[in-house]
């Protein structure tokens, strides 16, 4: 069974603009709100490709109650761990053509939710795939994807990572078998200044080789990813479009790759599978369908390195 985890849930409130004025009343010309968080986004997707995943997570108040109707109404099944405090609500605004976001700030997760939490992972066996994404809330311990990547190895539970910051620096630690950083959290990752795609491919190639990761994905938006395995590297073009909205569009990408690896266990499909997930939804108004992405396909050309 394929899990994903989403500790920080949220409200998405997208709005947009035809243009914003600062210190005014500015009025949406359109607006919407969707469950977010990037495991429930991840499951969004692989669910509109056909394969079914269980959202796990914490959540709370009426902000949690439309996060889990939400994912009802589209027919994931879920297992959220009931908070006191209400799930956040990120604003994602468009006008002049520019997306800007504004996330909240996390409910507190407190020890007892955690060791609720870990017992439900404690029961995932060999075969199982797990999905950590997102940021963790503030009330964790920084190095809690370690910890579980970890935990999750000694039951032959196979995880796929997106996360950034500390969270990611730790995590990788414990060798997950799936990273998708972007170019400028793998910057971050090492410090260093990422200048050119010769200084990306260096830093993804180490990534992949210190760490032990199977699979590196470095997205890089509208200029496609480099994609590393034990074996080889990639470069992939990212197909040519309007970006109607870009939120979800790395989510995508991981569900894509998952999606792939999961039906072929090969990594050079299932990236190219991600790049096209993720640029179906860039020019889509919400999360890619299968038809946009394989529509997409032919338009990734891929290139050993
Ligand atoms: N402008 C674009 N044109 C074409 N494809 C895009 C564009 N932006 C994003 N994508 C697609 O989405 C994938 C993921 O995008 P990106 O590198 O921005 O990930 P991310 O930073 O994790 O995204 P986000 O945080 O917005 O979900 C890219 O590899 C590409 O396939
Ligand atoms: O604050 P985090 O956990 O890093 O990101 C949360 C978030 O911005 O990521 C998703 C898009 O990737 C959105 O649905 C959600 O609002």
């Amino acid at each position: 069974m394929i899990y994903t985890v989403t500790f920080n849930p949220a409200v998405d409130y997208v709005v947009q603009l035809d243009q914003f004025h600062q210190g005014e009343v500015n009025r949406s010309k359109y607006d919407y709100k969707e469950a977010g968080g990037k495991g429930i986004n991840v499951s969004r997707v692989l669910r509109r490709l056909g394969l079914a995943s269980d959202a796990l997570g914490f959540a709370g108040g009426f902000t949690g109650k439309f996060v889990t109707d939400f994912l009802n109404e589209e027919k994931i099944t879920h297992h959220f761990i009931e908070l006191e405090e209400d799930t956040r609500i990120n604003v994602k605004w468009k006008a002049n053509e520019i997306e800007t976001e504004v996330n909240g700030k996390s409910p507190t997760i407190t020890n007892a939710h955690y060791e609720q939490f870990t017992e439900m992972l404690k029961k995932l066996q060999d075969g199982d795939i797990v999905v950590l994404a997102g940021s963790l809330p503030q009330s964790l311990q920084t190095d809690t994807y370690r910890t579980l990547v970890k935990m999750l190895h000694e039951h032959n539970v196979k995880v796929f990572l997106d996360t950034s910051g500390l969270a990611l620096a730790e995590a990788i630690k414990a060798g997950p078998f799936f990273v998708k950083p972007n170019h400028h959290e793998l910057a971050e990752l090492f410090q260093e200044k990422v200048e050119t795609e010769k200084d990306i491919i260096r830093l993804a190639k180490r990534l992949q080789e210190e760490y032990h990761i199977a699979h590196v994905l470095i997205s890089m938006a509208g200029d496609g990813a480099i994609y590393v395995n034990g074996e080889a590297s990639y470069k992939l073009t990212a197909p040519k479009g309007e970006v109607v909205h870009s939120v979800g569009a790395g989510d995508s990408a991981v569900a894509g790759f998952l999606y792939k690896w999961h039906e072929t266990n090969n990594g050079v499909h299932a990236a190219t599978y991600a790049i096209a997930s993720g640029s179906a939804t860039a020019f889509s108004e919400t999360l890619c369908i299968k038809e946009e992405v394989e529509s997409l396909l032919q338009e990734v050309h891929v290139s050993e390195l």
